[in-house]
């Protein structure tokens, strides 16, 4: 069977996800999420000429004074009346500049005694010195965030000064995640000499943590197909992600569990190393992702397939993750026809293969920065040509 390249793949998968719906959240739990409506600022940000500056408000035809001190405007308590020529009204950083006065002589080069105010250096500029315009950050209507963008605290704290107290966002995603094989028992188990401590649960658990994911632990299922089969049809979750019994051995039974649970294949089978036996398809409401069982390849397929989905379905505009260039810190060989990560650290933008790449070794995966990226049929490269990288670390 021919190997589906990564990225055709990746669009199939995407075509799979369903609309979640969307649910008002306060600005203080929105971070991570993604935006589902568009922000416009409510109000106009300053909302009157303030001073920047701690001084006194005044009018620049006045220099080089003296002025008579009329009032104060502090933050939250403005001057309400008007200056006329020769007053000087003491403010603070933040206050309303009184009507009238049209620059800040601050603090420092000006000297008080009394009511009545000096100079002692060389003054504002000119008309409009150390005062912040009304709308000098946005004014009202304008378009601060876009639908799919994340929630960043800047953006979270924009849009709370633009006047909003919540922000429309796609419900929590709800992942299940199952690993599989007769091999694997709970970490830190007593272990007979055909056992493995489970990993791979561990590592996705912890890869989906830092997203706004609900996770349904299945634990461990046997490789029993009647097991499985039970375990997977009483689903309720947006997506399932399983990990081992991909490939195409005697005890590999995801696919036909999935399709006994009533799952439709979508695709099996990928152009990608370490990842190749991926499958995914769709049950009822529920997207599945059949991950390998080697631990390289899980995390691979979880970086590349599962995450984006999980921010595809949270409503990212942009789920994937973004390759950035680098430098080869030694020479690679030509490609195959997959799709190749390799394992790498990364000093100084220089990217160096690990020499063992085998999808079965996590500590190589566990120190790795970075994941060389090799497209299909890429030629040998010498050391210090610019090469593809995602950052892992
Ligand atoms: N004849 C072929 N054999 C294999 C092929 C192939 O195309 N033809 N593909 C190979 C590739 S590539 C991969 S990757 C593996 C993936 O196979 P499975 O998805 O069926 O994975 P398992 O056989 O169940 O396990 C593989 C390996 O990983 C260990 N494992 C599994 N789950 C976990 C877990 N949750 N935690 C830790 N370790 C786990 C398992 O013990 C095995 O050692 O197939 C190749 N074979
Ligand atoms: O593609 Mo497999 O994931 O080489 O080990």
């Amino acid at each position: 069977m021919s190997l589906l390249p990564v990225a055709e793949a990746q669009a199939r998968l995407l075509a799979l996800l369903p609309l979640l719906a969307t649910e008002p959240v306060a600005l203080r739990d929105a971070a991570g999420r993604w935006a589902a409506e568009p922000l416009a600022a409510l109000r106009t940000q300053p909302a009157s000429d303030l001073s920047a500056m701690d001084g006194y408000a005044i009018r620049h035809a006045d220099l080089p004074g003296p002025w008579r001190v009329v009032g104060e405007s502090a933050a939250g308590h403005r001057f309400d009346g008007a200056i006329t020529a020769g007053d000087a009204v003491r403010i603070f950083t933040g206050a309303a500049m009184p009507s009238g006065a049209d620059c800040v002589l601050v603090q420092e080069e000006a000297r008080r005694d009394g009511a009545v105010l000096t100079l002692a250096g060389d003054g504002p500029r000119g008309p409009g010195g150390n005062v912040r315009r009304r709308g000098l950050d946005f004014s009202c209507g304008d378009p601060l965030v876009a639908v799919g963008e994340q929630l960043t605290p800047q953006l979270l704290g924009l849009a709370a000064v633009a006047g909003h107290a919540q922000v429309e966002v796609r419900r929590r995603v709800c992942v299940a995640v199952a690993a599989t094989g007769d091999e694997l028992v709970a970490p830190g188990s007593d272990l007979g000499p055909d056992q493995l401590p489970e990993s791979n649960g561990v590592m996705l658990s912890a890869m989906l943590a830092a997203l706004p994911v609900d996770i349904v632990d299945l634990g461990i299922l046997p490789d029993r197909l009647e097991v499985m089969v039970e375990a997977f049809a009483g689903i309720d979750a947006d997506m399932l992600v399983t990990t081992g019994g991909a490939s195409v051995g005697d005890h590999d039974l995801i696919c036909p569990a999935l399709t006994a649970a009533g799952a439709e294949i979508d695709f099996w089978r990928i152009a990608l190393r370490p990842g190749k036996p991926m499958l995914a398809g769709r049950m009822r409401d529920t997207v599945v992702l059949g991950l390998p069982g080697n631990p390289v390849s899980a995390f691979v397929t979880a970086h590349l397939f599962v995450l984006p989905m999980v921010r595809a379905l949270g409503g990212a505009a942009m789920p994937w993750p973004t390759p950035v260039p680098a430098v080869a810190g030694s020479a690679l060989p030509a490609n195959g026809d997959r799709l190749d990560y390799m394992r790498a650290t990364l000093a100084d933008g220089v990217a160096t293969p690990a020499d063992a790449q085998d999808s079965s070794m996590l500590r190589t995966l566990a120190r790795a920065q970075c994941l060389i990226v090799r497209q299909p049929h890429a030629p040998p490269m010498a050391k210090g040509e610019r090469v593809d990288i995602l950052p892992i670390a």
